[in-house]
């Protein structure tokens, strides 16, 4: 039985489907991938978006073209090609580096490691969610920036997984959602997911938070992650280190949520890790509404790095870690 089904993403013979996380809250719309090119686009544009998801994709993508008996050069250039669609997250890297090898075992043994790294992704959310559960106290104060449940992961997701994990526990979690700017993954997607799961939650732009902390309206900061380095310097999206900063200066504790396969031993610290730059449309756009003149020179870089020292820890599959040489390889 091939079928995988998660938030976002669906599998079946040979055939990969995603909810395009473009059209949400508003649409629910399923697409099925068509091409190489299609994906890149699907993933460039974050129809199909987060570290941990990007990377089930491509595995899949390639199991798709393998059944359709695309040659084995063809397959290793598949590879190289998804590899360039998004930079930071290193876990399209990682799962990709752990495929290669099996691409010239036949179609069979494609789809079955793909399959696998996805139903690994899933046990690694719900490893996550274990791990960090004893963080949360009962109704304790959560600020959250992005997106990190199920629609970027195979599983529950990773920092929100871990906040749907303490409600079903009882430990009535509140969580302050950024709505992190320009694409609103937190307004659109956060928002989305705590809705569903029936976790209170407040909404604010990003530039509110820093008016929490100082009201000492925040308990925890619990966010996700797309690159953490051989130092423990972590990438995630744009505005996470502004919360680093704030959280360091009001005694918050400010942890990260990852499974191991966003870890790139290989990568010895901040200014290794590359920092997508984003299109200026993103910033000058809402929609289709036109906010500043389009010919706006613009800086919009996709993630920013916090350094290790601001991070309290980082929540794992292999649990809590909280010293920073546990990353080295
Ligand atoms: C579990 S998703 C991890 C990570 O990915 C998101 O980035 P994007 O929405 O650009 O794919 C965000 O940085 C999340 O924290």
């Amino acid at each position: 039985m091939t079928l995988r089904q998660a938030t976002a993403l669906r599998y079946q013979d040979g055939q990969l489907q995603i909810l395009d996380q473009r059209a949400l809250p508003g649409r629910q719309q399923w697409l099925t991938v068509q091409s190489t090119e299609h994906l890149v686009e699907l993933i460039k544009s974050l129809a199909i978006r987060g570290a941990p998801l990007i990377g089930i994709a491509a595995v899949l993508y390639l199991a798709v073209l393998a059944r359709q008996g695309l040659a084995l050069e063809a397959l290793r250039q598949t590879s190289q090609v998804l590899r360039q669609s998004r930079p930071t997250a290193v876990n399209l890297m990682n799962l990709l580096d752990r495929i290669n090898p099996v691409l010239d075992q036949g179609a069979e043994q494609v789809e079955a490691a793909a399959l696998a790294l996805f139903d690994e992704d899933l046990a690694l959310c719900d490893a996550i969610a274990e791990a960090g559960l004893p963080l949360i106290k009962p109704g304790m104060r959560i600020l959250t920036h992005c997106n990190t449940g199920g629609l970027p992961t195979a599983g529950r997701g990773t920092a929100l997984g871990i906040i749907t994990r303490a409600q079903e526990a009882g430990l009535g979690p509140f969580v302050w959602v950024d709505e992190t700017r320009p694409l609103l993954q937190g307004a659109r997607l956060t928002a989305y997911e705590l809705k569903a799961a029936g976790v209170a939650h407040r909404l604010q732009v990003d530039s509110a938070a820093a008016s929490l902390f100082a009201d000492g309206q925040v308990d925890l900061v619990l966010v996700g992650a797309d690159r953490i380095a051989a130092n423990g310097d972590t990438a995630n999206k744009v505005g996470t280190l502004m919360l680093a900063v704030l959280a360091k200066h009001y005694g918050v504790p400010f942890y990260i949520a990852a499974p191991w396969t966003t870890v790139d031993p290989a990568c010895p610290g901040a200014g290794a890790i590359p920092i997508e730059d984003r299109d200026g449309s993103e910033v000058c756009q809402l929609g289709e509404q036109q906010l500043a003149p389009a010919d706006t020179q613009t800086y919009n870089p996709g993630f920013d790095v916090t350094p290790a020292d601001l991070i309290s820890g980082w929540v794992t599959d292999r649990g809590l870690i909280t010293d920073p040489g546990a990353f080295i390889a």
